[in-house]
């Protein structure tokens, strides 16, 4: 398996400009990110020092959250916001740019909280988003989230992720299955790496219960790659679980 290390949820004790360097010496040669700007276009200067941070660590970018509001507060995305459509459409072509720059190849798209929630608004803003990442070779990606941690956010399965995707219609959306997220909602990640794995446009992993490093829960995660690969998963695996102290990578020696 390709792994990336998720920069927004990992090496959280440096600042974000040290990240890359810190996921690079710790064996990795690709990372992912949420958007990380408290605004949709946070100015030339402030993303030309990310690219440069990233390439100088020798580090590939391969998946990149559109700005999704505030994160910290509670907020998931964006697209379905009637009070946040603005706020995603002015992110879009800095979003898509930025990666394009970085070769990244994914771009991730959150669909926001209710109440209020607009579906076909988020249809439309999906839509958008994948017209302009098409421009650079990207493909756009729906996540599904759990209800206990997002328990405003109405995508929480993939079968609700894979409607949404059917009804969008691009080529360049697929599903971004985060396999913690699944599997506390009580799905069963092997059964849907052996059907769907197809439509996987990105992976994300943690254990669960718990959301931390592979082996401090319950998934069978040794399965779950061989699993991934039988059925040809071929993109990356992004670390998107929490970790503090040393030993966030061990379980990869195991
Ligand atoms: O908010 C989360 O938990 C995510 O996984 C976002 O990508």
């Amino acid at each position: 398996m390709k792994f990336d290390v998720n920069l927004s949820i990992l090496l959280t004790d440096l600042p974000l400009l040290e990240r890359p360097a810190a996921a690079a010496k710790a064996g990795f040669d690709a990372v992912e990110l949420w958007w990380p700007f408290p605004a949709p276009d946070p100015g030339a200067a402030d993303l030309a020092a990310l690219r440069q941070a990233i390439e100088d660590a020798g580090v590939r970018l391969v998946g990149l959250n559109f700005d999704a509001g505030d994160m910290a507060a509670g907020e998931r995305g964006l697209l379905a916001r009637p009070d946040g459509s603005d706020r995603f459409r002015a992110n879009i072509d800095v979003a898509v740019r930025f990666a394009g720059e970085l070769g990244c190849g994914v771009l991730n798209a959150l669909y926001g909280n209710g109440p209020g929630t607009d579906h076909a608004l988020a249809v439309d803003n999906l839509r958008r988003a994948a017209d302009a990442a098409a421009g650079i070779g990207a493909t756009v990606v729906v996540e599904a989230l759990n209800s206990h941690e997002n328990p405003h956010y109405p995508i929480t399965s993939s079968q609700a992720a894979f409607e949404l995707i059917d009804e969008v219609d691009r080529d360049n959306v697929a599903f971004l299955a985060d396999l913690y997220h699944l599997n506390r909602m009580g799905e069963d990640v092997l059964a849907l790496t052996d059907r769907h794995a197809a439509r996987f446009g990105h992976v994300q992993i943690a254990d669960d219960p718990g959301r931390g490093r592979p082996g401090s829960g319950r998934m069978p995660y040794a399965e779950i790659f061989a699993r991934l690969e039988a059925a040809g998963y071929h993109g990356h695996v992004g670390l998107e679980y929490r970790h503090e102290g040393p030993g966030a990578f061990d379980w990869r020696q195991t």
